[in-house]
């Protein structure tokens, strides 16, 4: 008999997205997306971190002041998008635990994705996210706000030993 506690797709591709976001260096908030197709394989992942030849260390990370992260950082969706490098996304779906900005809804838009799923939105309130909110409507790209029935997947990398 099969077993049963298997993770679902859901808990699967935004468990990757979160692993992903686990590569990043920002020490605020870290974010990772997945983009995957309608056969449910994966196209891409990406976090949110600075572009390439743009080192962590000299780069600021700060959030204030006049040389801030803001100015450098490639957002998580933004790089999963890139990082298809040139494949097809349409008709795909974009797992991302924070609600995207609205530069990555103008991306995800062009770029064919038909879905955003999330986690959670704690930027709600700010004019970007209720941009976001007008142009993901207006395109028809549906976003759904995932409701985990576990709150951890635990890695273990010993588990086999
Ligand atoms: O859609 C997004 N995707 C994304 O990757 N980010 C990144 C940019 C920054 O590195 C970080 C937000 O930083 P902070 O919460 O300190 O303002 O998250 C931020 C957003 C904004 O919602
Ligand atoms: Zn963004």
């Amino acid at each position: 008999m099969k077993r049963e506690d298997y993770i679902s797709w859901d808990e699967y591709f935004m468990g990757v997205a979160v692993l992903a976001a686990k590569r990043s260096k920002d020490p605020n908030t870290q974010v990772g997306a997945c983009i995957v197709n309608k056969s449910k394989r994966i196209l891409s992942t990406g976090y949110n971190g600075f572009p390439y030849g743009c080192s962590d260390d000299t780069f600021s990370w700060d959030r204030e002041g006049e040389d801030t992260k803001y100015q450098y950082v490639v957002h998580a969706e933004l790089n999963a998008i890139l990082n298809a490098h040139g494949k097809s996304l349409e008709g795909s779906r974009l797992y991302v635990d924070l609600f995207p900005c609205n530069e990555c809804a103008k991306a995800i838009i062009q770029s064919g994705i038909t879905e955003v799923v999330y986690l959670y939105d704690k930027y709600a309130d700010e004019p970007e996210t209720i941009a976001s909110k007008k142009m993901l409507n207006a395109a028809g790209v549906r976003t759904t706000q995932l409701n985990l029935h576990r709150d951890t997947i635990t890695i273990d990398f010993n588990r086999n030993k």
